[in-house]
């Protein structure tokens, strides 16, 4: 799905050869700034390789427009973006973009629910805390149900109960689906558990890579 081919992002990042294989949940640990988010961002396109090139189901990923990789792969961010007004408008912000029908209302509070956010719809998106606009992006990104699901620490700022049921819920989710997920955690209990393979980073480089059922 994903290879890397002697990739090299500036000075922090040399990843010589990686590949990740569809339907798997694929998990990153290592120390802060190792080097985890920048993998990310190259996957997602929002940076690009310096040398190398990273090629996704047998494509450059240079030569994939962003808009077209990112309906397919989504990311989402340590502090991602509201849009709108409302718990709705940001819920439901990729299906205005893509001009798609939006979903009913019991589909959106059954997905309010899914992520453990006790909003109404009609709720100010602005006074939402870091953890709560975490969880409404995470809702926002699974009702848009792609390909791929990067994130980068999508439980960094909850408690470690609400944390250990929303890796559980993506995992199941994932699994069911059969689509592929590629996390960065600081939990490596979360990792341990919920990895299929497990890659430890250390200074901008993969220093060890595991497999749960080797
Ligand atoms: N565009 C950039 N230009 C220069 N340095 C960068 C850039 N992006 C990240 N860095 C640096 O590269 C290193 C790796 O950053 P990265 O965010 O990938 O680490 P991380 O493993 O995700 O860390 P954390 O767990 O703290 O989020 C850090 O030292 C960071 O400051």
């Amino acid at each position: 799905m994903f290879v890397f081919n002697d990739v090299k992002y500036k000075k922090i990042l040399e990843i010589p050869n990686l590949t990740i294989e569809p339907e798997k949940i694929i998990t990153f640990v290592g120390a802060s700034g190792s080097g985890k988010t920048t993998v990310l961002r190259l996957m997602n396109k929002i940076i690009s390789p310096t040398e190398g090139s990273i090629f996704y189901d047998g494509e450059d990923l240079k030569k994939i427009p962003s808009i077209e990789l990112r309906r397919k792969v989504m990311m989402l961010s340590q502090n991602p973006v509201m849009f709108g007004e409302s718990v709705k408008d940001s819920l439901i912000a990729g299906f205005t973009f893509q001009q798609k029908k939006i979903p009913d209302d019991q589909v959106l509070y059954d997905m309010l629910e899914m992520v453990r956010l006790k909003k109404n719809l009609e709720d100010p998106v602005g006074v939402l805390s870091g953890g709560e606009k975490q969880r409404l992006a995470l809702g926002r990104i699974l009702l848009l149900d792609p390909e791929v699901y990067l994130f980068d620490e999508p439980s960094s700022a909850l408690d470690e109960e609400t944390e250990e049921e929303i890796i559980k819920m993506l995992a199941d989710q994932v699994k069911e689906k059969k689509k592929t997920m590629i996390m960065v955690t600081h939990s490596k209990g979360a990792a341990e558990r919920y990895g299929d393979e497990i890659i430890e980073m250390a200074n901008g480089k993969i220093l060890n890579r595991r497999s749960k059922y080797e």
